[in-house]
């Protein structure tokens, strides 16, 4: 009976065992093999790869096509919030900026990566919510090198999410290569990068983690600055007022209607509203800090770190520094940007909402044309105020957002208050 017993437990070890090494094979071998074949098939070959996007010409088309995307979009948004205060006392209705500011660059962020809207990328973007939950549970755990890699609940929880992620935006690609569209979105931008003999190939692995990394790094970003600058717009609505009246100036054509959607050339001329962004993002920076380990033993201002020491740059407080922006540096003055952003401080790198040097943001350019367009546009609209259900919380989950939402009271302009 002990020796059947001692063969049976001898025998369950064994498929177990060889059951571990048959996943870990397919994980590690057979089936990143299959897919870096399946690319190649395609005509995309492997490592090592350079971030390279195409040309600046391509990189110009494809924030020209998020520009229509982001009037498309908004204007859908207008549409929803016209029939709410139709379906409401016909004057005003009470809507959370916070869910529209999500929703929206959601939409204009699936489209500049994979060219439309895709049920995919909603999931893609729910598990990422999940997986940003996890990460801020995480920052508590202790600093125990390797940590990440051992199998907890959480650990599992993160690896199945990215393993989902990473099969749906797989599946986005296939199905894009089959349907032999070339897009001005991200995709399409790698899929010619590849094809061209001035820039190294980009490996199946890289295209599926950019796509992650720009969908992650751009979608709530611009919908925070915007429900940022949406919240400072009630609380200073002289700024309101000047920024429709600069809005309604320069975004007209040639018959005197301004257009939806406004080109980046007049975006360019928003003089004010680019200053009430800078402003913005100065005083609700969308990461407080920003972390650097030291590369080599270094020196600064002469304190000496080892290297390896991890050094956390304390952005709000910079931003809030009266040595820096002045005396006035804790209040709202968009104006210090009247001389742009060298004019506005006493230090070259004051402003860190971007960072700056070669890891900088390279999603600035996207974001203000984001912005700015949603504002452009809703200003033209909409008078707004902030509902008396507003908490002010912020809270920092990565980036800092409104803990309770913006609720806001919408209310159409009238035709004599758009001139
Ligand atoms: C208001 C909006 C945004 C703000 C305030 C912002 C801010 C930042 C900051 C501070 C960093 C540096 C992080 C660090 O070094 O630790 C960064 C990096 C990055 N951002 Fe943004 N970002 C915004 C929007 C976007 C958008 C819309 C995209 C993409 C479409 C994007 C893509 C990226 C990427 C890919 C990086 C990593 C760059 C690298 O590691 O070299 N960001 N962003």
């Amino acid at each position: 009976m002990e020796a059947t017993m001692v063969v049976m437990v001898h025998a369950l070890a064994a498929i177990l065992t060889l059951w571990l090494i048959s996943r870990s094979l397919w994980h590690l071998v057979w089936r990143p093999y299959a897919f870096v074949g399946w690319f190649e098939r395609q005509g995309i070959r492997g490592p090592p790869y350079r971030f390279v996007l195409g040309s600046l010409w391509e990189m110009k088309q494809m924030l020209i096509a998020e520009r229509a995307m982001t009037g498309e979009s908004t204007q859908k948004m207008i549409v929803q919030w016209c029939n709410l205060i139709e379906k409401g006392d016909g004057h005003q209705a009470k809507i959370d900026m916070g869910c529209y500011a999500e929703e929206l660059t959601l939409g204009v962020i699936e489209r500049v990566i994979f060219g439309a809207h895709y049920k995919e990328a909603r999931e893609v973007f729910a598990e990422g919510k999940e997986i940003k939950k996890l990460v801020v549970h995480a920052l508590a755990d202790p600093r125990i090198p390797g940590f990440r890699y051992l199998p907890t609940r959480r650990n599992f929880q993160a690896w199945k999410l990215d393993r989902s992620i990473t099969s749906k935006i797989t599946r986005l690609i296939k199905e894009r290569l089959a349907s032999g569209v070339d897009g001005d979105d991200l995709i399409g931008l790698m899929l010619r990068a590849n094809k061209s003999e001035e820039v190294e190939s980009l490996s199946s692995d890289d295209m599926i983690s950019e796509c992650k990394t720009i969908f992650a790094a751009g979608q709530d970003t611009g919908a925070t600055l915007l429900t940022w600058g949406m919240f400072l717009l009630t609380i200073y609505p002289e700024w309101k007022e000047r920024l429709r009246e600069e809005v309604l100036r320069e975004c007209r054509d040639d018959d005197g209607e301004a257009p939806y959607i406004n080109s980046i050339k007049v975006l360019g001329k928003l003089k004010l509203l680019n200053m009430f962004l800078l402003e913005t993002l100065r005083l609700y920076s969308l990461l407080p800090f920003l972390l650097r380990k030291t590369a080599s033993d270094t020196t600064l201002a002469n304190i000496k770190f080892r290297k390896g020491t991890m050094i956390t740059i304390p952005v709000m407080t910079l931003h809030r520094s009266k040595e820096i922006w002045g005396l006035d540096a804790d209040e709202f003055n968009p104006m210090r940007f009247e001389k742009g952003v060298l004019g506005a401080a006493n230090n070259t790198y004051a402003m860190l909402a971007f960072s700056c040097g070669p890891r900088g943001c390279p999603g600035r350019n996207y974001t203000m044309i984001e912005v700015q367009t949603v504002m452009t546009m809703i200003l033209r609209r909409f008078s707004f105020s902030l509902s008396s259900q507003y908490v002010h919380m912020p809270r920092n989950f990565i980036s800092l957002a409104p803990r309770y939402g913006l609720p806001l009271i919408v209310r159409k302009l009238m035709d004599g208050e758009k001139k």
